[in-house]
């Protein structure tokens, strides 16, 4: 699904106008109707402050006051007055509402009208949605200000005021909403992690907006969603036989780390692998014939950590390598012999990133459709720091386009960079997978991927969401607080039950 930014969807609003068609006011009373329909199903205040800006979202926020009122609540309007003299559904909201006279209306022309807000009411935000152009200053921060130290909850409409969609907001005065009401579809800014504190819970408002217009625009960012997975996912033939699948080959761990081998190894079995291989030190060897006696283990000459490749890579149609293999002096010239044989394709985790961040002339030894997956320490340490959260998608979309490879920036919304220049954000997962483990599972999910064929793109695409949604099986399971890595393995069958 394309990720589209804050003009085109404007102008998915004026396509819906055009083509449906229908007129603006009533598309704004549509979006109000929705939000309101939420406001009343799941907020008990009996009054409700709607401080609204004279743009359009403003104009959403005095159509909601009026619905509100019309369902026997309490609303009182704040109007955030500036020298612009509104759009135009706007002021026709404006109107319909001054007529009304039930509601009452302040003009916020200084700091001293700012009002005092009893704790028991519900804020609704609808000072600037999609149309900010810059940043707030003024009366209308200090009034973002008053309202962040207010104790009642704030209900963002569209977006949190100030909040950009598409760049970041880093230092501005932005609305901290507990909940957001946003039109149609997710905009760039909740997928981003330095904007955690502003949009709280994110609820689609459907406004039907015609379908057809995303096809109508290009852009460079997509959300991986069901339906595009299952595009990706390959049924398996009922003929089929092992060989069909490919071989894996897991690369992992050191001693007191054989449980990342083992994580890598149970995943990497659970997505699909025909035959799957790991090649862990000697002394792990009896504790990964126990723990995945599906596997077959190839034993390191050295007793606790991967010093050597006595075997041929050719086998392997992927290799996974890192996880738990420390960064020692032998484990890095391991990894540049890996690195220099010509071998499939790799994914390269953890360590191995560590060890290429601490050797930065082994990029340019990446085979052509590898896959990086780092976490964004991993990320800092392999391409240095960046002066915010958007800066880090750019150029992780730069280095996958520099490298010709695709980097897996893990997160809450991973993104996926693809050396075309295109980045794909997840939205499967929760909290509950942030632990130790869970990277070691989406490597071993990966490799099994790639070993059966599927190209680094459609295995980094279909790998983060089948990882993201087992996670969220394991948490209805056992609870975001409980669940472990384990718990992901055991639900990746699940999550890969819903591409059928
Ligand atoms: N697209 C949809 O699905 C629908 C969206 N709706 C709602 O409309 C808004 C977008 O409305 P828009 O009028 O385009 O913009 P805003 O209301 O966000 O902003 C209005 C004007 O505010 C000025 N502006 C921008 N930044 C600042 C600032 N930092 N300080 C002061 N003023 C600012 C700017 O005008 P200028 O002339 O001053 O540049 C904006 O134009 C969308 O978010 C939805 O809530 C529809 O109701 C339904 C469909
Ligand atoms: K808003």
């Amino acid at each position: 699904m394309k990720l589209l930014n804050a003009a085109q969807i404007r102008q998915w609003d004026a396509f819906t106008i055009e083509h449906e068609p229908i007129v603006s006011l009533q598309l704004m009373e549509r979006a109000a109707n929705a939000c309101t329909r939420w406001l009343l199903q799941h907020t008990l205040a009996d009054v409700y402050y709607i401080f609204c800006g004279k743009g359009n979202n403003g104009g959403d926020g005095l159509a909601i006051a009026r619905l509100l009122y019309n369902s026997g609540k309490t609303a009182k309007v704040f109007i955030l007055e500036s020298d612009a003299k509104g759009s135009e559904d706007y002021i026709s909201n404006f109107n319909i509402l001054h007529h009304l006279s039930a509601i009452p209306i302040y003009q916020l022309r200084s700091e001293q009208d700012l009002p005092v807000i009893p704790e028991s009411c519900i804020i609704v935000d609808a000072l600037f949605g999609t149309g900010l152009n810059r940043g707030l200053t003024g009366l209308a921060a200090q009034l973002v200000q008053h309202l962040n130290n207010a104790q009642a909850p704030t209900i963002a409409i569209d977006i949190p005021s100030g909040l950009f969609c598409d760049q970041s907001s880093r230092g501005q005065s932005v609305i901290r909403a507990r909940h957001t009401l946003t039109f149609q579809v997710l905009k760039m800014a909740f997928l981003i992690a330095e904007n955690e504190p502003f949009f709280g819970l994110v609820h689609l408002m459907d406004i039907n907006l015609l379908p057809a217009f995303p096809d109508l625009v290009s852009t460079p960012f997509h959300i991986i969603n069901q339906a595009l997975v299952q595009r990706i996912y390959r049924p398996r033939a009922a003929f089929a036989h092992k060989g069909n699948f490919g071989h894996a080959l897991i690369i992992a761990g050191s001693y007191g780390k054989t449980g990342a081998a083992l994580l890598s190894t149970r995943s990497c079995l659970r997505s699909g692998a025909g035959l799957v291989s790991v090649h862990v030190p000697e002394k792990s060897v009896a504790i990964m014939q126990t723990g995945a006696p599906e596997a077959m283990v190839l034993p390191d000459a050295d007793a606790t950590t991967i010093t050597r490749m006595d075997y041929e890579p050719d086998p392997f149609s992927a290799i996974g390598v890192g996880p738990g293999i420390g960064t020692g002096i032998k484990t890095r010239f391991f990894l540049r012999e890996l690195l220099e044989r010509e071998t499939s394709s790799l994914v390269l985790d953890a360590d191995a990133l560590n060890i290429i961040a601490e050797n930065p002339e082994l990029l340019n030894l990446l085979r052509p459709g590898s896959i990086l997956t780092p976490h964004p320490k991993e990320f800092t340490r392999l391409f240095g720091t960046q002066e915010d959260d958007f800066k880090k998608v750019e150029v992780a979309i730069s280095k996958a386009m520099e490298f010709n490879v695709v980097i897996v920036l893990k997160g809450h919304r991973t993104l996926v960079a693809l050396p075309d220049g295109t980045g794909f954000f997840n939205i499967s997962g929760n909290a509950g997978m942030a632990k130790g483990g869970s990277g070691d599972v989406l490597t071993g999910m990966l490799t099994s991927l790639m070993a059966q064929g599927y190209s680094s793109k459609e295995a980094a695409i279909m790998g983060v969401f089948l990882h993201g949604l087992a996670g969220d099986f394991a948490a209805t399971a056992r609870g975001m607080d409980a669940m472990i890595a384990t718990d992901i393995i055991e639900h990746i069958g699940k999550a890969f039950e819903q591409l059928f």
